[in-house]
């Protein structure tokens, strides 16, 4: 089935049944909690499990001249009701071995009987207790949809406990308690829906006396052999007279036997529903078991949780969700989007928002989802550019499906290309296209391709400006109706700051990290120097749980001039991004760094983090020798001292004797063949250029001495790459 299937049933139910499930939670944690005081102070004897009945009763006769019931619990604390040789009634608990009273029960208080009647029935009666007994059923299927998505996301029952992809804080605890409360859970939902149906006597045998059984042949009831673990209740004869008997209460039956003789007299067993609901209750309550009784608290706390994170998935998968009016094939207007990071989705939406408003039928789809649409006149093209002039990742599909779905009618289209001009190919993937459906017969260029830097809403109101006068439809063109400005930015303060001069361009930067903000180096900060949204991503460290960077000073580059004229005790606003698929590797032996310039920054907090001592060996390319490549190789001293790096390769590419890290590659290949064929992982930070110069190196060294290319161990997660 499919993940919309099982996505919608998960939320619809839980949208159905949240409050239930947080009254249902609170309550049954509190009582949970009472299920384990219970058990303190404990009243269970020693070796309980040894005493026989035979035993217990001869003692208790003797202490006892008259004796009404005796009962054990599921604590098996020992309840006596009789009159003792002084005529004093004796209500309390004893030890069975000697008769001794060891303790007096006491009763539920006034707000546990209140809360566990909220839990049963919301103090409605019959009602409530029909309305939980649904919500307790709707329960087991959110746990079940819930065990559907889970093997969804995990691509399969096998991979069930494999590693999560974390993405953000609700989405990865959602998934991962999930996992570890999904039994629990679900025997509390089944036993919460058998009860409250048992409560209605669905179950029940309608002929009671089908199961009860007058002995004819002569069975005694072995006293000496039964332990006294196996009875939940004893009902004394009444008087000396044969003719009243014993009736011992067993799990499963209940055995009406004679006071001299020991002769089983009747014998009555109980229901399978009985059992049922008997097992329904240890299971539901944990009165049995304070274990069970603890994970069942949490398995309720759990669940408040989920439905906390679950909501906070749904409301931010909703926020990012394409949202279409109008279908595909029914729509004049096609608006396709390629976009790694959702602004040049934001820039679509804008348009296909005022498309709508004015009456227009337009529909919005990812580059990837490009099909053929009868009834376009129009295809506009948003996409960015990733690499080095390729397609970002819901893009890559576009070329070839452009030559399978050819259009029937002539459509007009315009490219709009978002890049950046620090690239070398600046919007090389808006090019690509622009130029390909040039050579389709079906396409008409509507406009020369139009660009824009650095997400500039100045720039992309160009394009608004020439397509909507040339198609006659009015849209805004107000820039600022463009610019997004993110919400929910961390205030860091800085801590530290290293200075530049003229022989030393980078600084490096120490911010403060918030209370609750987690992260890791590898990730990445965004800062947004001009308040608007213009976006500067920089790769981080954590150095003692502070924010490092290293920045290189561009003449007027808007992000690297913000942080320099920061000072210590500045704040800034900025968020950290989750860069999971940068981070240092958790179960691996060997490791190797490759880094240029400033791209060491993430790999200095590596080493700090490296408390394990995997063996990490450090390659990092640099112009000329400066202050701060001293301090690295200080700091990189300190870390081989400690036994965090084990060595550290350096290339000057304008010092004497100049190189570049692919030189130190190149010299150390049998390193490098061995590291990937003994599974090794190779990270590598910096500049673009280099991640290619280095990858084409790595891979000669692949062909040439482990047979293979570099794309083999690269599909097998073995190179992790950050570069920019
Ligand atoms: C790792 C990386 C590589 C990039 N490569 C290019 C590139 O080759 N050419 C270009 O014009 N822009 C490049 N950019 C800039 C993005 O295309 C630009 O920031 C764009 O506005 C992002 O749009 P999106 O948020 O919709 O993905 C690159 C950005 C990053 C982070």
């Amino acid at each position: 089935m499919t993940l919309s299937f099982w996505r919608y049933s998960h939320l619809t139910l839980a949208v159905f049944s949240a409050v239930f499930l947080i009254l249902a939670s609170v309550t049954g944690t509190i009582l949970a909690v009472d299920a384990i005081q219970q058990k303190i102070p404990a009243h269970k004897v020693e070796n309980f499990e040894d005493i026989t009945l035979a035993k217990s009763l001869t003692t208790l006769r003797k202490s006892y001249p008259e004796i009404t019931e005796l009962s054990i619990d599921h604590n098996q604390f020992v309840t006596l009701q009789a009159i003792d040789n002084d005529g004093n009634d004796v209500n309390g608990y004893i030890n069975p071995a000697t008769g001794k009273i060891i303790g007096t029960p006491t009763k539920k208080s006034d707000f546990i009987n209140w809360i566990t009647a909220l839990h049963r029935s919301l103090f409605l009666h019959e009602t409530g207790r029909i309305f939980i007994g649904i919500n307790s059923f709707l329960l087991v299927l959110i746990a079940v949809s819930g065990f559907a998505l889970v093997i969804n996301r995990q691509r399969g029952l096998r991979n069930f406990f494999s590693k999560i992809i974390k993405e953000y804080f609700a989405q990865y605890y959602h998934v991962l308690l999930g996992r570890l409360a999904l039994i629990p859970i679900l025997i509390i939902a089944l036993s919460g829906t058998y009860l409250s149906m048992e409560r209605f006597h669905l179950f029940e045998n309608k002929n009671p006396t089908e199961n009860r059984e007058t002995t004819s042949t002569k069975k005694t009831f072995d006293l000496k052999n039964t332990p006294l673990s196996e009875i939940t209740k004893i009902e004394f004869p009444f008087s000396d007279d044969p003719e009243d008997y014993y009736i011992f209460e067993l799990k499963d039956r209940k055995i009406e036997v004679n006071q001299y003789s020991n002769e089983i007299i009747s014998e009555e067993l109980f229901p399978a529903s009985v059992l049922l609901a008997d097992l329904s209750l240890d299971l539901h309550t944990g009165r049995a078991n304070s274990i069970w009784a603890f994970i069942l608290g949490l398995a309720s706390l759990n669940i408040l949780f989920f439905i906390y994170s679950g909501f906070a998935m749904t409301l931010k998968r909703r926020a990012s969700r394409i949202k279409n009016k109008f279908k595909a094939e029914e729509s004049q207007y096609i608006l396709l989007v390629g976009s790694e990071n959702g602004s040049s989705l934001r820039f679509a939406n804008a348009i296909l928002k005022q498309l709508n408003d004015q009456g227009k039928k337009a529909h919005l789809a990812q580059l990837n989802n490009y099909t053929t649409y009868p009834k376009a006149e129009h295809l506009l093209i948003f996409t960015s550019t990733y690499g080095l002039g390729d397609a970002p990742s819901n893009a890559g599909k576009f070329v070839s499906l452009l030559e399978k779905n050819n259009q029937e009618q002539q459509i007009n289209y315009s490219v709009i290309g978002f890049g950046s001009q620090s690239y070398p190919d600046f919007c090389g993937y808006a090019k690509e296209i622009d130029s390909l459906l040039q050579t389709k017969n079906w396409a008409n260029r509507f406009l020369e391709l139009q660009t824009v830097n650095d997400k500039s809403a100045e720039e992309f109101v160009n394009w608004v400006k020439l397509w909507g006068t040339k198609t006659e439809i009015p849209l805004t063109t107000t820039p600022s109706l463009y610019n997004h400005i993110p919400k929910g930015l961390e205030q860091l303060m800085v801590l530290e700051k290293t200075s530049v001069s003229a022989n030393e361009q980078t600084f490096l930067l120490t911010l403060r990290a918030g209370i609750r903000s987690k992260f890791t180096s590898g990730d990445l900060l965004a800062i947004y120097p001009a308040n608007d949204n213009r976006e500067r991503l920089y790769s981080i460290a954590n150095n003692n749980g502070n924010i490092q960077l290293a920045v290189k000073l561009h003449p007027s580059g808007l992000g690297s001039e913000f942080l320099n004229n920061l000072e210590a005790g500045k704040t800034i606003k900025a968020r950290i991004i989750n860069n999971h698929a940068f981070h240092f590797p958790k179960k691996v032996s060997r490791v190797a760094l490759i880094s240029n310039g400033t791209g060491i920054a993430p790999f200095l907090g590596m080493l700090a983090q490296n408390k394990k001592k995997t063996e990490i060996h450090l390659y990092s390319g640099f112009r000329q020798k400066t202050e701060i490549t001293a301090l690295y190789e200080k700091f990189a001293s300190e870390m081989m001292q400690k036994q965090q790096l084990k060595r550290f390769e350096i290339a000057y590419s304008r010092e004497e004797n100049h190189h570049y890290v692919m030189d130190l590659i190149q010299m150390d290949a049998d390193f490098f063949a061995n590291l990937l064929k003994e599974n090794g992982i190779i990270m590598i930070c910096g500049a673009l250029a280099m991640q290619f110069d280095v990858e084409k190196v790595l891979n000669t060294i692949c062909l040439a001495k482990n047979n293979t290319t570099l794309a083999e161990y690269k599909s097998k997660g073995q190179i992790l790459t950050d570069c920019y």
